[in-house]
């Protein structure tokens, strides 16, 4: 048995049982039978049974129709069924395959007019015609936003006729509501393109108005009337610059407008024009109510009568228009603009459905946002976090975005890479701002004030809900920023302004000497362990926890007690010492600490020394053994040296290197200077040797150098290369396997 289609043209969901009715094509006499609906989940198609139990109520079969209806088909949704099939009424009926209002049958009537656009119209035609419009497709999208327009106009005026607002110059257009639709035909042999709506129509008036003259917005007006008289329209309207229209003109040399007011008594019109300086106006016969719209296409456009090519460029730009779309009498929009719904209506499922639909993957959302606000920009917005960890691929500062932006449930861009900053890469979604133009073109978008606000307005909110995550949940967030925390070093590293960068901050996590380790803190709650009257938040890169914490530079920093943040990654230290500071705090590391306070006179480390760290009195070196020391080592290391000095703060450690801007020398020692020779980097690196003269090793070493000077001048070097790989500046230390070797033979002989 043949299966024929039923249209659905709405559906509500009843008591949230698993009874649905729906609004179809069948008439009610008709023996429905079993049904079987099919349904857009994601991007995938699924299909249940249905047995029809009186008039239009239908009982999904299993629990729900195995389709989880209830979260599927709020009280308000009418767009979740795509198509429902009369398994057992086929051979009832054939017409129900197919649905089209649109007829051939229009002509114009009695005398026709030919009027002159008026001057500016004439030229502007030009520009709109040629190149206000990057691409020819838009006209589709702007013929659609118009005939959406008409419908929702003629929606309002039924809202208010039902009850009882409306004025009777508005007619009568509550007794019998239309269906509120759109149709579009394509004919491949006449290389026609047909729009039809069900809309508000136009009056002779109207048509003069809005068509004849450009930049002039009939709904723009339509909405200061309403407004004018204290009423208030949805934001559904998209139209507001009074071009659109004259798009048509880019891809056809004829345009043949058929229309009708909803207006009583009023006559049809047929307007027609090829663009280029009058059109023609008369009285039209066997008009429906509402608007068609007949382009005759160019050579170069007849693309446009292919309904493959159609379908696609509905299905891009024109999707979520809230009316359904019938394309050569089949329906063609399926998505319902989740974003412009309240939050509170959607559900966890209907986020989980449009997530895969628009980003084209089978995992779900591990985060999502649903933004609404009128200030300082109308945004209605729908973020989602993939719940996949992120690959090199979509590490890439390259990688296309999942970020559509829309004005008015219209799409202007799919993949718009200027709504977020580029190290908000990850998040895929939708943006609608009815602030922005339609027209708005790719050029425009890379630099206007107005998406720059946007962006503004977006990121901040963005980092907002990061921070509410990670109170909401500390170990969902920990999971999310361990995958996708790099992606917050990269935000920044990248983003100029200082207060930006700092709330990016406060969504770092790093482990910390005076916390347990695997146990993550912030830089909010270092502050709020720090003593009073200090300013500085320190830190120090080191590849482990236990390397961090027997570094000499921790126990050169033991004496002032100060918690210490581990970076762990090389990457961590250099995003840091990019952020230079937060809240009013200087971040440092410890390593530059120790070389700012590396002041010390031998003399002073010397005698300190003998007391130094435990109290216990040690074997130290005299302030004049120092000297000489201090001068030998010098000269044994030569080049390798800016200068050797002793200090006071190493216990168990013998020397410490110290330069300046340790995180940055690393950083350069491993890219700019990586292919330099061995001279040029110590000439770039310039470092300190400090030796402490009461460790063992060093009062030691300067006995060694009268006896065995040549055993002396190796240990020296050893030690110094120990520091050198103690401060990670050491790029090769295969360099000195040698050396040990001889130190170990010269060992085993004594
Ligand atoms: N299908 C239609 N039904 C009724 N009126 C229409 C229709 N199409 C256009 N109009 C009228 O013509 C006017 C001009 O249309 P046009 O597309 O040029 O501009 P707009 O939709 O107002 O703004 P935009 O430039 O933002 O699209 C509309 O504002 C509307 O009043």
């Amino acid at each position: 048995m043949a299966a024929s289609m039923l249209n659905v043209f709405r559906s509500q969901f009843i008591n949230s049982t698993n009874k649905l009715t729906l609004v179809t094509n069948v008439k009610r006499s008709k023996t429905v039978g079993r049904c079987l609906f099919t349904y857009l989940k994601g991007s995938s198609k699924v299909s249940s049974n249905a047995t029809l139990l009186a008039g239009n109520i239908f009982k999904l079969s299993g629990k729900h129709g195995g389709l989880r209806l209830p979260s599927l088909l709020p009280a308000s949704s009418n767009l979740f069924p795509i198509s429902c099939y009369s398994t057992e009424a086929a051979t009832n009926s054939t017409e129900d395959d197919y649905h089209s209002i649109i007829k051939d049958n229009e002509k114009g009537k009695g005398q026709s007019n030919k009027m002159e656009f008026q001057a500016e119209t004439r030229k502007l035609l030009d520009i709109v015609a040629r190149s206000l419009y990057s691409e020819k497709e838009v006209f589709i999208r702007e013929l659609v936003s118009n005939a959406s327009d008409a419908l929702e106009k003629l929606r309002y005026l039924q809202m208010q006729n039902e009850s009882g607002i409306v004025s009777s110059e508005s007619g009568d257009v509550g007794k019998k509501p239309t269906s509120l639709e759109i149709h579009i035909a394509v004919d491949d042999s006449k290389k026609t393109f047909t729009i039809q709506d069900t809309g508000i129509g136009m009056t002779k008036d109207e048509i003069i108005e809005n068509l004849g003259i450009i930049a002039k917005s009939g709904s723009k007006a339509f909405i200061q009337e309403v407004e004018g008289k204290g009423g208030h329209v949805d934001k559904n309207i998209i139209g507001q610059f009074g071009v659109g229209f004259y798009s048509s003109f880019m891809v056809a040399d004829k345009v043949e407008v058929f229309t009708k007011s909803y207006k009583p008594n009023e006559p049809a019109y047929k307007w027609q024009s090829d663009g280029l300086g009058t059109y023609e106006l008369s009285e039209a016969e066997n008009v429906q109510q509402g608007t068609k719209i007949v382009m005759h296409l160019k050579g170069d456009a007849y693309d446009f009568a292919k309904e493959d090519v159609v379908k696609g460029i509905i299905k891009k730009y024109s999707n979520f228009v809230g009316v359904p779309i019938f394309l050569n009498g089949h329906k063609v929009n399926v998505i319902q603009a989740l974003w412009t719904m309240e939050p509170r209506d959607v559900t966890a499922q209907m986020h989980e459905d449009f997530y895969r639909f628009i980003s084209n993957t089978f995992d779900q959302p591990r985060f999502y946002l649903h933004y609404k606000t009128d200030a300082p920009l109308n945004i209605r917005a729908l973020f989602y976090v993939p719940e996949y960890k992120p690959t090199l691929f979509d590490m890439s500062r390259d990688t296309e975005v999942s970020l559509s932006l829309y004005s008015r449930k219209v799409m202007i861009m799919s993949k718009a890479s200027n709504i977020l900053p580029r190290w908000l890469r990850f998040i895929k979604g939708v943006v609608d701002s009815e602030d922005i133009p339609l027209n708005l073109s790719r050029e425009l978008l890379q630099d206007s004030a107005l998406i720059r606000k946007l962006r503004w307005v977006l990121t901040n909110r963005l980092i907002k809900f990061f921070l509410e995550q990670a109170k909401k949940d500390k170990t969902k967030y920990l999971q999310f920023y361990k995958d996708y925390g790099l992606f917050f070093r990269e935000g920044i590293v990248t983003t100029t302004e200082q207060d930006q960068r700092e709330e990016i901050a406060r969504l770092l996590r790093f482990e910390s000497s005076k916390l347990a380790p695997g146990e993550l803190t912030n830089l909010d709650e270092y502050a709020s362990r720090m003593k009073a009257g200090t300013r500085n938040i320190y830190y120090l890169s080191a590849p482990s926890r236990h390397l961090a914490e027997t570094s000499p530079y921790m126990e050169s920093l033991a004496q002032k007690d100060v918690e210490v943040l581990f970076l762990y990654e090389n990457y961590d230290e250099l995003v840091l010492m990019n952020l230079g500071q937060y809240d009013k705090k200087h971040l440092k590391s410890i390593e530059n600490d120790a070389a700012e306070e590396a002041t010390g006179t031998a003399a002073a480390d010397a005698a300190d020394a003998t007391t130094a760290a435990d109290g216990k009195v040690k074997e130290s070196l005299s302030a004049e053994q120092c000297d000489d020391m201090i001068g030998w080592m010098q000269a044994v290391l030569g080049h390798r040296v800016n200068k050797v000095k002793t200090t006071k703060r190493l216990v168990t450690h013998p020397c410490i290197i110290t330069v300046n801007e340790m995180g940055a020398a690393r950083h350069f020692l491993r890219t700019a200077l990586a292919d330099r020779s061995e001279e040029e980097k110590f000439k770039v690196l310039q470092p300190t040797l400090e030796v402490n003269s009461s460790h063992q090793l060093i009062v030691s070493l300067h006995k060694l150098k009268s006896n065995d000077p040549d055993l002396a001048r190796m240990v020296t070097e050893q030690l110094f290369d120990n520091a050198m790989i103690a401060a990670g500046l050491l790029d090769d230390p295969r360099k000195m396997l040698g050396r040990l070797n001889d130190l170990m033979t010269r060992a085993l002989n004594k």
